[in-house]
């Protein structure tokens, strides 16, 4: 047996550490409301009205945290999503709003449309040859990349594409440069999982697919290899960073995609932090040794942007541990 020598010296022993800016923050932007309202489902997040938005950006930027994933309900859902590419939607005023108060914040959008569909759709739906309704692939890759250049012409330095579209990656990239916005960047959520954990944010982002499921278009959980290919299209496609979501589930995956040589990020979701949150309430687990430890994992499996909503408790949990 190896005894474990200098645990006195710990912090030089370990491998991995985590950073305030490897953190990213999800934010979600509510254009029905006018004062912060809180998500049941994920105790300690609200969703804000655009008028809230940056303040919230001032915020967390003093805590160091550097970067802003924006989701948005619209005012307004119809079978084209037309709030979601709208130069006065709810994404394009917040990303307006949080860049006026903070111009140092990097900011990324969540480009799906979703929350923008009257069904509750990623985009354009129709009849699948099923004769069910179901995501149209094609007919929905100009949409994203409508979405995507409003995105960029409000300022967002980062367009997140997360329908698992094949295609969307070349045709947004195409449609960014057309536009003049060759400095945007795509991270692509290029390895999506068709998983159970995305139920909170669907209400807190009122997107519920009130037509079926997503499993025609997100990967099943038992496929770790297919889940491997479609970040290897993604970067065929020009993405210039990859992400594997949900991400405590998927650390196989997420070490499996770090071979291409790209960024990779993880998104841990929405339900991944219900879990510890609702554990922790009860009193039967803790909540920062929990949550720091899912996070670290998370690092150690080869992730160097990790989008959670654990950010800003992560900022204050570093900033203590160092007093
Ligand atoms: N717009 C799609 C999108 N982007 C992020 C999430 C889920 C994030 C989370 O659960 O925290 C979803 C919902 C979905 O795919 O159903």
């Amino acid at each position: 047996m190896r005894r474990l020598r200098g645990r006195h010296l710990l912090p030089l022993l370990t491998e991995h550490h985590l950073n305030k800016k490897d953190l990213i923050a999800p934010i979600f932007v509510d254009q029905t409301i006018t004062v912060p309202r809180p998500i049941e489902t994920m105790p300690g997040q609200n969703r804000y009205p655009v008028s809230a938005v940056g303040e919230v950006a001032t915020r967390l930027f003093r805590k160091g945290i550097w970067a802003l994933l924006l989701f948005g309900v619209p005012e307004v859902k119809d079978p084209e999503a037309s709030g979601a590419f709208d130069p006065n939607g709810v994404i394009q005023q917040a990303v307006r709003a949080v860049k006026q108060a903070v111009p140092a914040m990097v900011v990324l959008t969540d480009v799906c449309a979703c929350e923008y569909t009257s069904s509750g759709i990623c985009g354009i739906g129709g009849p699948n040859r099923c004769g069910e309704v179901d995501l149209l692939n094609d007919p929905s890759l100009a949409l994203m990349a409508d979405i995507a250049v409003s995105h960029a012409e409000a300022g967002a330095d980062i367009v997140a594409p997360s329908c698992m579209l094949d295609g969307m990656v070349i045709t947004i990239r195409h449609a960014l440069d057309q536009a003049g916005f060759q400095d945007v960047l795509i991270l692509s959520y290029s390895t999506k999982f068709a998983s159970a954990l995305y139920g909170p944010f669907r209400d807190a982002a009122d997107s519920s697919c009130f037509c079926g499921d997503r499993t025609s278009y997100q990967i099943n959980p038992a496929n770790g290899r297919e889940g491997y290919m479609e970040s290897r299209l993604d970067v065929d496609e020009g993405a210039d960073m990859l992400m594997v979501k949900p991400a405590g589930f998927y650390l196989d995956v997420l070490a499996s995609i770090t071979d291409f040589g790209l960024p990779v990020a993880a998104y841990q979701v929405s339900g991944e932090y219900a879990l510890i949150m609702a554990a922790a309430e009860n009193g039967w687990i803790n909540k920062k040794a929990v949550a720091m430890e899912s996070l670290i994992a998370i690092k150690r499996a080869g992730a160097d942007l990790i989008i959670t909503y654990f950010a800003e408790d992560v900022a204050g949990w570093l900033d203590e541990d160092c007093e």
